[in-house]
């Protein structure tokens, strides 16, 4: 199996260096100063395993790749860039090969299966961030990550077990599933909480607000009769492969919402996060109105280029009656 990341930030980043630093055979697919960057001094992977440099091979491009039959696809764009990415995937011939959705939510899997028919979801444990351009933090230990592994909408198969055997020896320890989707979302019940920490900041008072989000999710996803995995800090495995530590020349900014705030990147993801639950909300009549509140909050946020953190605690516990 030959691996093509699309999106080449703290994700795509840190699975393309593993990979080609194991000398596997892995290309990216990257852009702007990112693209430029790694063509010019490989990929820096900071982690609590140490620092290192990738040789990463990188194109602008799906049309610069001759596609083969054994390649497999890696979707590593946040999800409000997906669509582009898989029209231009499919421009460049991609057909059959395994497209594999590493990001979080649930939509991204359904946008692929509406262009391709091997369509793959992955639910991604792996707190990471883009530093400076040709620099990527990952933050797990003794593994980078963990991600659970199968095939879209459901079941599990040759491909799945492929990337996870692919993955493992190289410090993301893949676990293939019949039922990947529950695992999905069970990580989307946990990234609704991303809004509260890129909004307020990591250090203030917001139990009760993602309390708030988790219990609006948990009755729209029992009212449209969807299951969920719990994948938080009650997951067995996190204990034994992903202790969360520091690293060293690599401050921090927050999760993945957090991130695109801070780097002004233009777009954020909340609309597919916790705008899902909103979304499940009207469609089974359950109301979620504090997602959202969060969802029109981080659109705010974007349009006004507010920076993580500078929402007060009171004009959000005004706005949720807390
Ligand atoms: N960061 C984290 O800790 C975690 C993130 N996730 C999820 O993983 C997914 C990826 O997130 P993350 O890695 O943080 O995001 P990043 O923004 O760091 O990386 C995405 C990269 O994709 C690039 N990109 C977007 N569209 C294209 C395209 N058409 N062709 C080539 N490159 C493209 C972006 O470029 P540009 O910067 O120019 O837009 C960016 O470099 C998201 O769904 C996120 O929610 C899941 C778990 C943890
Ligand atoms: C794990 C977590 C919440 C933080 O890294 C994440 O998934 C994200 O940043 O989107």
């Amino acid at each position: 199996m030959r691996v093509v990341i699309v999106g080449v930030g703290a994700i795509g980043g840190t699975v393309g260096a593993l990979l080609a630093l194991a000398g596997q055979e892995v290309i990216g697919i990257a852009r702007g100063r990112q693209l430029e960057a790694i063509r010019d001094k490989g990929l820096t992977l900071r982690s609590p395993q140490g620092v290192r440099v990738a040789e990463l091979p990188v194109v602008a491009a799906p049309d610069e790749i001759d596609w083969r039959p054994d390649d497999a696809v890696l979707l590593c764009t946040k999800t409000q860039d997906t669509e582009a990415a898989l029209a231009q995937l499919r421009l460049a011939g991609v057909d059959e090969q395994p497209v594999f959705c590493l990001q979080n939510g649930v939509e991204n899997e359904r946008l692929a299966l509406r262009r391709f028919p091997n369509v793959h979801g992955v639910t991604v444990l792996l707190p990471a961030e883009f530093v400076v351009p040709g620099e990527i933090a990952a933050f797990g230990s003794p593994c980078e990550g963990i991600f659970d592994i199968g095939c879209f909408p459901g079941g599990a198969d040759e491909a799945d077990r492929a990337l996870a055997e692919l993955l493992t020896p190289v410090g993301i320890a893949g676990f293939v599933t019949e039922d990947v989707m529950a695992s999905k979302y069970g990580k989307l019940i946990l990234n609704l909480a991303n809004i509260v920490g890129a909004a307020m900041g990591r250090e203030a008072e917001s139990a009760d607000v993602k309390a708030l989000l988790r219990a609006e999710a948990e009755a729209v996803l029992t009212a449209a009769g969807i299951g969920w995995q719990e994948v938080g800090d009650a997951d067995p495995r996190r204990q034994e492969l992903l202790k969360i530590l520091p690293v060293e020349g690599a401050a921090s900014v927050g999760s993945s919402t957090a991130q695109s705030l801070a780097r002004g990147a233009g777009s954020i993801e909340t609309d597919f996060l916790n705008g899902e639950i909103v979304l499940l909300g009207r469609l089974h009549g359950v109301p979620t109105p504090a997602n959202a509140y969060f969802t029109r909050l981080a659109a705010r946020m974007l349009a006004e280029g507010r920076a993580p953190g500078s929402v007060p605690r009171e004009e959000v516990a005004a706005a949720l009656g807390l």
